[in-house]
């Protein structure tokens, strides 16, 4: 009985029959799938442990910390490191200069160097690209850390350090992946490429452009890409779809030539901080409403699907108010307290720059103040439509105190939410891997964070994502005591393992038989949710996709 083609744009395969299917398993027997050595890999993965957990110690000491500048040696130290470390195990590395970084003082500083690398580079395979970053948040020992933060520390199987989970041992599960495919003199089953950055916890500057630079070089090989820069909803293992943007203001009040004493001078000057205070707290209510006009008006609808979808998910509250440590949330529901987390925009307040904020009982009054904060972003808003619907209304709110100090509203990060569709291939391979690994079915979630650079990838190269985490619910990342747990480290290398092979298997699928216009068709198709061609495609692989799994099951003989 012939089946449908995958897309209407392919005519030539327009029935893929029986004969189409055999030769497609001809071509999984080809390239490698039916022979997976998967125990094999992993008892290696196995044995190596404390090597691995070695490494990590190396990359945790490296104090990394993109938003401090006077770190920045070691970041550049650290993108060293892990050129050397994809060079060791026989890459093709190379280290993008992606210019310099402007500083509130009128200085410029270089940015870390970019570091890609590549794996094989056989035509007869599809190409995969792991995206990743070394750089780490702030952390002092003095801000609650129960260990150095800078000291990866091993309790109970849990292993302690900043950017442990956030993304350090993520990468190096990778790099690990392909280590132990060499280090056993077996095929990869994908040539794999990395593109490695450092300056992803402050927005990821420079990175932007490269990829646009790099869209018909670099790129233009890739098939999709891999980010591994999130964590699992709970104990489960996770695939995720979604990440929120990030637009962060700086909203800076000036007064004063200089701090005054607040005996000598208080009662006679409108005060900075005052009026900061002032302006910050019109900017969500109590009860988590946005009050900036416009923001809540952009956001997509939750649809049916989605309150089923999130209904679905086994996700406990309780447990949840315990890893945060808190008595109650904003929301009593599930459905409610997951759309909050994921799909809704919020207003968070980071910090006051210049307002005294030691021990002790200074009595001044700061002469500038600068407020940061951040406003998550989700479909469909637009940050530059946020960063004009914000400065307007905190220009209009401050107007209304009849404050003679002056206020400036700057974005500094404008970063788009990101979303792909469940139900694409990629995230069909990523729950066998999970299914292989850990013989359960993973969530599909959407992650609160951002990963600024997800949506650039996909809006210039057209390639689509899959996220894959391996990071525990409860790992605090940006927190104090951060860490990843042995098992998810060396479990999630693993996984990553057994994802090549899967997602190999996937990708013939996309291909339809190899045929590019069906690669590109399908490819589209996925990068516009919604579309009614997508739909078609959907349904119509559906069928194909049974069999050609049915028929890779009896290829996928174990060693
Ligand atoms: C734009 C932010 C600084 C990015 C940051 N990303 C991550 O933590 C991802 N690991 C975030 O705060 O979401």
């Amino acid at each position: 009985m012939p089946l449908n083609c995958l897309e209407a744009p392919c005519t030539k395969a327009k029935h893929l029959d029986m004969m189409n299917c055999i030769s497609l398993v001809c071509l999984l027997l080809c390239t490698g799938v039916s022979s997976f050595r998967f125990e094999e890999l992993t008892q290696y993965l196995k044995s190596h442990e404390e090597e691995f957990i070695e490494t990590l110690r190396q990359w945790i000491v490296v104090e990394s910390d993109s938003s401090d500048v006077t770190k920045r040696s070691d970041l550049h130290r650290m993108m060293d490191m892990t050129a050397e470390k994809l060079r060791l195990i026989g890459g093709s590395v190379e280290m993008v200069d992606v210019g310099t970084q402007s500083l509130p003082n009128g200085s410029s500083i270089a940015l870390p160097k970019v570091v890609t690398a590549q794996f094989g580079s056989d035509p007869s395979k599809r190409t995969v690209c792991v995206y990743g970053h070394v750089d780490v948040q702030p952390a002092k020992k003095e801000d609650g850390w129960a260990t150095e933060p800078y000291e990866l520390t091993d309790i109970d199987g849990n292993l302690y350090g900043r950017g442990a989970s956030d993304n350090k041992a993520p990468v190096l599960a990778w790099i690990h992946t392909v280590e132990v495919y060499k280090a056993l003199n077996i095929d990869l089953p994908v040539n794999v490429k990395f593109i490695i950055e450092g300056m992803e916890e402050t927005g990821s500057n420079g990175l932007d452009d490269m990829i646009v630079a790099q869209k018909d070089s670099f790129f233009s090989d890739v098939d999709y890409i891999i980010i591994s820069d999130c964590v699992w909803l709970s104990k489960r293992p996770a695939l995720t779809y979604g990440t929120r943007g990030n637009c962060y203001f700086y909203a800076e009040v000036e007064g004063p030539k200089k701090d005054l004493h607040s005996g000598v001078y208080g009662g006679t000057v409108m005060e900075p901080m005052t009026d900061l205070i002032g302006i910050l707290d019109k900017l969500i209510s109590p009860s988590g409403k946005i009050l900036i006009p416009g923001i809540r008006e952009a956001v997509a609808h939750l649809s049916d699907d989605e309150w089923r979808m999130y209904q679905d998910i086994e996700f406990d509250l309780e447990t949840y108010k315990r890893d945060v440590g808190i008595k109650e949330l904003m929301y009593s529901n599930k459905v409610d307290l997951l759309a909050h987390r994921w799909r809704y925009p919020t207003v968070s307040i980071h910090g006051i720059e210049g307002a005294f904020s030691s021990s002790g009982t200074k009595t001044v009054i700061p002469a500038k103040v600068i407020g940061k904060f951040s406003i998550r972003q989700v479909p469909n808003m637009d940050p530059a439509l946020v960063e004009k619907q914000v400065t307007d209304y905190l220009r209009s709110v401050f107007a209304k105190r009849n404050s003679p100090n002056k206020l400036n509203v700057t974005m500094v990060i404008g970063a788009k939410p990101w979303l792909a569709d469940p139900k694409h291939p990629l995230y069909e391979a990523g729950k066998a891997a999970v299914k292989r690994v850990f013989d359960v079915e993973p969530d599909l979630i959407r992650e609160g964070g951002t990963i600024p650079v997800a949506r650039t990838f996909q809006d210039v190269t057209g390639k689509s994502i899959i996220m894959l985490p391996i990071g525990g619910f409860d790992d605090g990342l940006h927190s104090q005591n951060e860490k990843i747990s042995r098992y998810n480290y060396i479990e999630g290398t693993k996984l990553f393992i057994a994802y090549l092979h899967e997602t190999t298997k996937a990708l013939l699928l996309l291909s339809g038989s190899g045929n590019p216009h069906c690669q590109r068709s399908v490819e589209e198709a996925h990068i516009r949710p919604d579309s009614a061609f997508q739909r078609l495609c959907l349904s119509e692989r559906l069928g194909i996709a049974q069999m050609i799994a049915d028929l890779c099951l009896l290829t996928d003989a174990e060693p």
